[in-house]
């Protein structure tokens, strides 16, 4: 890092946004292999990375409320110098399409990098509300850029009739850009989509580590320790709250279908 000119890097922000139940380490994984790849390319700084958890109004199967898959990911992240949570989209009182939820970040970068444009270390302490890097002694030119990070299965969403509005993929992929972690992809917006090669698969999932958690099944080292405590303690997967919202339309489907109405 050393030997690379740090001021001709534009900074950049991860957003993450999905379920997040309950976060898992590969969750965690993603930002860190997305930071990696992002400095290799020497174009970009990673000054910071956000989890955003959905609302509990957006209606999927076993969904735990947002207080908890909140506190988990907080706990999870207590050991990342840069990834923070950001529960702004979780306490809406509908679910929030995801380009909203990334206007809404790029609007409060935009605003607080008028009054400060000087270094890094202001820009993660003061603008994001989100950890920093050791990066103050860099200084970075221009506010910074926002791209969604995600992984593959996501794009495959993006393929769903009826769940996504086609200017808002436009937007997502065209405007803002997608770090995907992925094998593989073709995509027309591809120039703006960062592959990062996942060099070690991880399956990890959170619909199988609840389906352990439902059969008593141990899922250390699948999670940090303190999220495994904190499902203990608040008893959060079960047979039962696998059951909530089963047969419940996912939000964007029904928020989609009252539009085209
Ligand atoms: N094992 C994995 N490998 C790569 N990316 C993953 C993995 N698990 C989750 N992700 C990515 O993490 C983000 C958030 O995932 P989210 O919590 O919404 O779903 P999920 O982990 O697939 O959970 P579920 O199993 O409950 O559907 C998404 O971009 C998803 O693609
Ligand atoms: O913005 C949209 O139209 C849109 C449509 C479907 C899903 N999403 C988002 O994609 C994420 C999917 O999470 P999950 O757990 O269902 O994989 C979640 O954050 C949703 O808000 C977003």
């Amino acid at each position: 890092l050393d030997r690379v000119d740090l001021t001709a890097r534009i900074p950049l922000v991860l957003l993450a946004c999905g379920s997040f139940n309950p976060i898992t380490h590969q969750h965690m994984r993603l930002f860190e292999l997305a930071r990696g790849h992002m400095h290799q390319t020497g174009q970009y700084e990673v000054v910071g990375g956000i989890v955003s958890p959905v609302s509990d109004s957006y209606g999927k199967q076993g969904l735990a409320l947002a207080k908890h898959r909140v506190t988990m990911a907080q706990l999870a992240l207590r050991t990342s110098d840069w990834v923070t949570v950001d529960d702004w989209e979780s306490q809406q009182p509908d679910w929030t399409e995801t380009v909203m939820a990334m206007r809404y970040r790029e609007s409060f970068i935009c605003k607080r990098s008028k009054k400060c444009v000087d270094s890094a270390l202001k820009y993660s302490t003061m603008f994001f509300n989100v950890k920093f890097q050791m990066l103050g002694k860099y200084h970075l030119q221009g506010a910074p850029q926002l791209k969604f990070l995600c992984g593959a299965d996501f794009l495959d969403t993006f393929r769903v009739p009826g769940l996504w509005q086609n200017d808002h993929v436009e937007e997502l992929v065209g405007r803002f850009g997608l770090v995907c972690i992925s094998r593989d992809l073709l995509f027309k917006h591809r120039q703006n989509i960062f592959l990062v090669h996942e060099w070690i698969r991880n399956e990890i999932s959170s619909t199988e580590v609840r389906r352990a958690l439902r059969r008593g099944l141990s899922v250390k080292y699948l999670l940090p320790d303190s999220v495994i405590e904190y499902i203990k303690e608040h008893n959060l997967y079960t047979t039962d709250s696998e059951l909530k919202n089963k047969d419940v339309d996912l939000r964007p489907l029904t928020k989609q279908a009252l539009s085209d109405c």
